[in-house]
C-alpha cells in the first residue's frame, strides 16, 4: 500500500503564497513522526493526505486510488489539531459516528467505539457528554475516533498534545500494537520522545521536505558537541533552521 503525493502545490486563498509547493512525498511503512516548526505546513499536509482539503495542483494517491474517491476516504483516518465535541453526543456516540462516517454499520460503528475508547483507556468516560470532557479526554476521544474503523493510513496531527505522561505512554502502546500494514504519519513537537520510537522521520520547513529518512539518519545531522540527551533536538534545529532554510 503506498500513499504518494505528487507535485502538489496548496494555497489557503488563491491570492496568498502557497503553503505548500510542488511537494513530492511518499509515506513510508510503519510509523513516520513529522517534524517542522510552526506554520511549516504540517497540518496543512495532513489534511491534504486525510482528503479534507483538496490540492490546487497535483495529486494524492493510495494504491492509485485518487484522494476525492470514497475508497481512498475510507481508508485513511485523521486526527485533527482540534477535536471538536459534538453537541449532545456521549464520547462513545462520538467516535460511532466518525465510524459510521466511514462507512461502517451502525451496530459495527457502535461496537467497534466501545473497543477504541477502551484502546485509549476512556471506557469509563463512554457516556459523558463529550464536550464535559476534559481537554487531555477530548483528545483521545478523537484517537478512538481515528482507530475506529480500522484504517490502513494514519494521519495523527500532535495527537498526544495535552495528554498527561501516562496516557502518552499508552497512546504510543497503541501505536507499537497496530499491525505492520498500517502506515502512520504523525506530526508532533515533542522531538526527544518520538523520533527515537519512528521507523522514519520527515521534517518539514516553510513547505518542503528538508528530510525524509530513518531516525539514525536524523539523529547524524546533531553537531558532534552536542550535550548528550539533547542530540534529537540537536538534529532538529540543524534540519529546520540551519542550511536548509529558504531564502
Ligand atoms: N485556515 C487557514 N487559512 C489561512 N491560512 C492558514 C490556515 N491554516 C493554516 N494557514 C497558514 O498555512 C501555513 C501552514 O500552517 P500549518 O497549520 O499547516 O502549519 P504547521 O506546521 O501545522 O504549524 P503548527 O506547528 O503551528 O501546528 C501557516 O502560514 C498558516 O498561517
Amino acid at each position: 500500500m503506498t500513499l504518494e503525493i505528487r507535485s502538489c502545490t496548496y494555497a489557503y486563498r488563491p491570492w496568498a503564497p502557497p503553503v505548500l509547493r510542488d511537494l513530492e512525498y511518499t509515506l513510508p511503512r510503519g510509523l513516520t513522526v513529522l517534524l517542522g516548526p510552526n506554520g511549516a505546513g504540517k497540518s496543512t499536509l495532513l489534511r491534504l493526505a486525510a482528503s479534507v482539503a483538496r490540492p490546487q495542483k497535483g495529486t494524492i494517491t493510495l494504491d492509485g486510488t485518487p484522494s476525492h474517491r470514497r475508497a481512498y476516504r475510507a481508508a485513511v483516518a485523521w486526527l485533527p489539531q482540534r477535536v471538536i465535541p459534538m453537541t449532545g453526543l456521549t464520547a462513545r456516540e462520538q467516535v460511532a459516528y466518525a465510524g459510521w462516517l466511514k462507512g461502517m454499520g451502525k451496530r459495527a460503528a457502535w461496537d467497534a467505539a466501545a473497543r477504541a475508547l477502551a484502546r485509549v483507556e476512556l471506557s469509563e468516560e463512554a457516556e459523558t457528554k463529550a464536550r464535559r470532557l476534559s481537554g487531555g479526554q477530548l483528545r483521545r476521544v478523537g484517537v478512538a475516533s481515528a482507530l475506529v474503523h480500522e484504517a490502513r493510513v494514519l494521519l495523527l496531527d500532535e495527537p498526544t498534545a495535552g495528554m498527561d505522561p501516562h496516557q502518552r505512554r499508552v497512546f504510543h502502546d497503541t501505536l507499537g500494537a497496530l499491525t505492520d500494514d498500517v502506515r502512520v504519519l504523525l506530526s508532533t513537537h515533542d522531538v526527544a520522545d518520538l523520533a527515537a520510537a519512528a521507523d522514519h522521520v520527515t521534517v518539514l520547513r516553510s513547505g518542503r521536505v528538508t528530510f525524509s529518512g530513518t531516525p539514525a539518519g536524523f539523529l547524524a545531522h546533531a553537531p558532534a558537541d552536542s550535550a548528550p540527551g539533547r542530540v534529537a533536538e540537536a538534529a532538529y534545529t540543524a534540519l529546520s533552521e540551519g542550511q536548509w532554510a529558504r531564502g
